[in-house]
């Protein structure tokens, strides 16, 4: 049985059925738009495979990291690919609006070159936060302390105290320059913006009353590179 209680499909109670179907459908949408990429001659289709590429990429680099860093929670979650409503909401809105306007408009050399260039970015800092949280990162905040759980304060903590979310935010809104889309550029930019304004303080609230000594400090000599977030140390 899965955790809402109806019957697993894949009669697989960890989920392992799910990971290899998600992983291959993956793989397989992935590697079709690199095709479709390499093979491309319109911007309209460089930018969707690009968009399409770097979607997929992201969910395998969310999975690899808890592979390689926490592989006893590995789960279909891992993924993150059914991350919360608002989020396929979010990735449906996006896909349509380029669809919809994609008739009217192909996105810039401009539009491609800068989106792509802040995704890559925004990907890059999440993955190296990752990579230095290892254990101590967790997809979920954590409301009670695990006996094992440190502190991270060196690498890309030492100056950017939630790098992992930084890059999501810049990295979704770099997705909807990168499909040239108007609209979804300003909702996602709002949308990201809020979401993390909502969990960074209440995650902020949660290490301090795990670190009372530590984190106050670290917190006041580092910085959050998403503008305007209410946080009592910035
Ligand atoms: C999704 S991770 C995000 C971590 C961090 N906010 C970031 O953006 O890189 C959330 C979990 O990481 C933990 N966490 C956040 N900052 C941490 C740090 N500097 N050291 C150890 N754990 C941290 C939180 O307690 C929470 O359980």
């Amino acid at each position: 049985m899965s955790d809402n209680g109806r019957q697993d499909p894949f009669g697989d109670k960890h989920g392992l059925g799910r990971v290899a179907v998600t992983a291959l459908c993956l793989g397989l949408v992935c590697g079709a738009h690199l095709v479709i990429l390499v093979e491309s001659s319109s911007r309209r289709t460089t930018a969707w495979a690009l968009y399409v590429v770097v979607v997929c990429s992201f969910h395998f680099l969310e999975f690899l990291s808890t592979a390689l860093y926490k592989w006893r929670d590995l789960s279909f979650d891992s993924f993150l690919v059914n991350h919360s409503t608002a989020y396929s909401a979010a990735l449906a809105a996006g896909v349509g609006e380029f669809w919809v306007e994609v008739p009217f408009f192909s996105p810039s050399i401009p539009a491609i070159v800068a989106g792509l260039a802040i995704v890559l970015a925004g990907q890059t800092l999440r993955f190296v936060a990752m990579a230095t949280a290892r254990e101590h990162f967790a997809h979920r905040i954590m409301t009670r302390r695990d006996a094992s759980h440190r502190l991270v304060t060196h690498g890309v903590y030492a100056f950017l105290r939630h790098p992992a979310y930084t890059g999501w935010f810049w990295w979704s809104i770099g997705t909807q320059i990168l499909l040239a889309n108007p609209v979804c550029t300003l909702a996602y930019a709002w949308a990201s913006w809020a979401f993390f304004n909502d969990r960074i303080p209440f995650e902020e609230a949660t290490l301090a009353s795990f670190y009372p000594d530590e984190y106050p400090a670290y917190a006041r000599a580092t910085w959050v590179a998403i503008p305007f977030i209410a946080s009592e140390y910035s």
